[in-house]
């Protein structure tokens, strides 16, 4: 104000914060459909699901499923019901809610739009692309496909994969042949997929050549570890897949019962003619509550079901200052009722030490171990099997895809006691029976921290996770762990006298190593323990290993 003095900056600061502006989420991200986080106790009969086909029914008691869990009781009648009348269109002549769903890992997501889909393509009379189910990695691809197809088995829909396991012309074949029409004296497309299940890259590849992946008659679009979808620059395929399903819009059918337009508001005129529908069926367990960010998505009326957040501080939460200001943007997530928590004060020497202490002494295996660097693992996997007495095995990129396959296979079959991987095994990946979950590397990112200890405490079952945390790292963790909603991380002490016996022995592993990997012989036998326990990429890139090695770095 003229005349008046200016403010103080501190007091220009207290205003603003005074007058920082609350995140008001729309209504459908605030008030979800509630989802059970507790499976055991909310189990519900598979008979009390109304409209699901007697076939389906079989397959799932042939499959050992007697109930569903809480995500697919609720989620199960949402995708029927707007399927109800048909696959041409929604409920009353309106297009179908998209629907979104963030439900903890293991929490059976997959069944819960693997049966609808199923349900609802079961009386297709002609074979049409009719469900796209698009995930991050060619693994996740490979387990969705294999869900889809027990399930598939003995009706008459097909499945097909693009992933790029088989050559792009095997692709091709598998989409759609060409049939010569006798009289005509021409050639017709007939497709050979009911349901593709692909990874964003192949698909585009797929749309971009023209194959034979023909989308004009999409009715289900599932988008599965969503998060991941839209935050990493994968997400230009959604445009892609847009643009192929509703280019029908513009031709000579335009007016035809088949016109598709891209979802807008409703109006007499825009429910008339009724308009095939796309549904968007979206799954997490760390979806976004960030509006911004689903709005990239593009969703028509979403409806979102969500599990309930536990908000109950642990003693270690509790220990963090109350005075510092929650962060009012973080998202907070779903944590799996049977997992418990735990971290490790450690030093960087003492790391591998540690794991050996968790397979050998507390016999946790079969162990699930995750560092932040393929070259992390791949030490930490030679120091594990110089040592000796375990059953160890890497997963990274170094693999192939089929050596990573074998390796799960091994996995699950209980032949290696210790997988020690990069995040290539943390999202999504159902394996059988992980015990326990080991961050050797405290993740950086608390989405990232969440799939990995959902590799265990899977299905109702109960877990543990431990994260070996340095001293520098405590504090940021357990707030980043606390603000995302954990129920609580508890301290694990690892007395030093347990870990004694087997010093000497880790000792030559560790010189075994160094002779292994290189490095000068100058070096002292801190340095090779730094050199092995560290993540960085850089370190090992060979550019190092020829520096003398400054230990004040470090
Ligand atoms: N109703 C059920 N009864 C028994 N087991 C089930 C049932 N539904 C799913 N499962 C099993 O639970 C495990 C976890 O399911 P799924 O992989 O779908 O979890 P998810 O929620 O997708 O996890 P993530 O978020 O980690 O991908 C699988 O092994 C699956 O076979």
């Amino acid at each position: 104000q003229r005349g008046s003095l200016p403010r103080p900056a501190s007091q220009f600061l207290e205003d603003l914060r005074i007058n920082r502006s609350k995140r008001i989420l729309p209504q459908w991200l605030a008030k979800p459909d509630v989802i059970n986080r507790d499976i055991k106790s909310n189990l519900v009969p598979i008979s009390e699901i109304q409209g699901i086909s007697a076939q389906l029914v079989k397959k799932l008691e042939n499959n050992g499923i007697q109930h569903f869990f809480p995500v697919q009781a609720e989620v199960i009648p949402a995708i029927l019901e707007s399927a109800h009348q048909g696959l041409l269109i929604g409920r009353g002549g309106y297009r179908p809610r998209d629907i979104c769903v963030s439900a903890p890992t293991g929490s059976g997501k997959t069944l819960a739009f693997v049966i609808p889909v199923l349900q609802a393509l079961m009386k297709r009379v002609v074979c049409e692309v009719r469900a796209l189910a698009v995930l991050p990695t060619k693994e996740l691809a490979q387990q969705v496909c294999k869900v889809f197809t027990t399930y598939a088995e003995g009706t008459t829909l097909k499945v097909v994969m693009l992933a790029g396991q088989k050559s792009f012309a095997a692709e091709q074949a598998s989409l759609s042949e060409m049939r010569v029409q006798k009289y005509f004296h021409c050639g017709m497309r007939r497709s050979l997929a009911d349901i593709v299940v692909t990874t964003p890259g192949r698909l585009v590849d797929h749309i971009n050549k023209n194959s034979g992946l023909c989308l004009d008659q999409l009715r289900f679009l599932i988008i599965d570890e969503a998060d991941r979808m839209i935050d990493s620059m994968h997400h230009f395929w959604l445009s892609q897949v847009t643009k192929s399903v509703y280019r029908s819009g513009s031709g000579p059918e335009a007016v035809s019962i088949f016109k598709r337009t891209e979802p807008a508001f409703v109006t007499a005129a825009s429910l008339s003619p009724p308009q095939m529908p796309l549904q968007k069926l979206l799954f997490s367990a760390t979806l976004t509550q960030n509006p911004e960010k689903l709005q990239q998505l593009g969703l028509y009326q979403p409806r979102l079901f969500s599990s309930v957040h536990s908000h109950a501080n642990s003693p270690t939460c509790s220990q963090l200052s109350t005075s510092e200001p929650t962060s009012q943007t973080e998202d907070r997530y779903n944590f799996p009722e049977g997992l418990t928590e735990y971290y490790v004060h450690c030093t960087l020497t003492k790391k591998p030490l540690l794991v050996l202490h968790f397979v050998l002494r507390m016999k946790l295996s079969p162990i699930l171990c995750f560092t932040n660097s393929r070259e992390a693992a791949h030490r930490l996997f030679l120091l594990v099997q110089l040592f000796g007495g375990v059953q160890a095995a890497e997963f990274s990129s170094r693999l192939s895809p089929s050596e990573r396959k074998r390796t799960l296979k091994d996995f699950e079959q209980g032949k290696i006691q210790l997988l020690i991987s990069t995040d290539a095994a943390a999202r999504g990946i159902d394996i059988n029976g992980v015990k326990c979950v080991l961050n050797y590397d405290a993740p950086q990112y608390v989405r990232t921290y969440i799939h990995r200890i959902g590799r265990t405490a899977r299905a109702g079952k109960s877990g543990l996770a431990f994260t070996f945390l340095l001293a520098v790292q405590e504090k940021n963790f357990l707030k980043m762990v606390a603000e995302a909603g954990s129920p609580g991380i508890r301290k694990h002490i690892v007395q030093p006298k347990n870990l004694r016996s087997m010093e000497a022995g880790y000792e030559q592993a560790l010189l075994e190593l160094a002779s292994v990997i290189k490095v000068p012989q100058t070096w002292e036998p801190s340095q090779i323990h730094v050199c092995v326990t560290c993540s960085s990429r850089q370190f090992f890139s060979g550019a190092y290993l020829d520096m003398k090695f400054n230990s004040a770095v470090w």
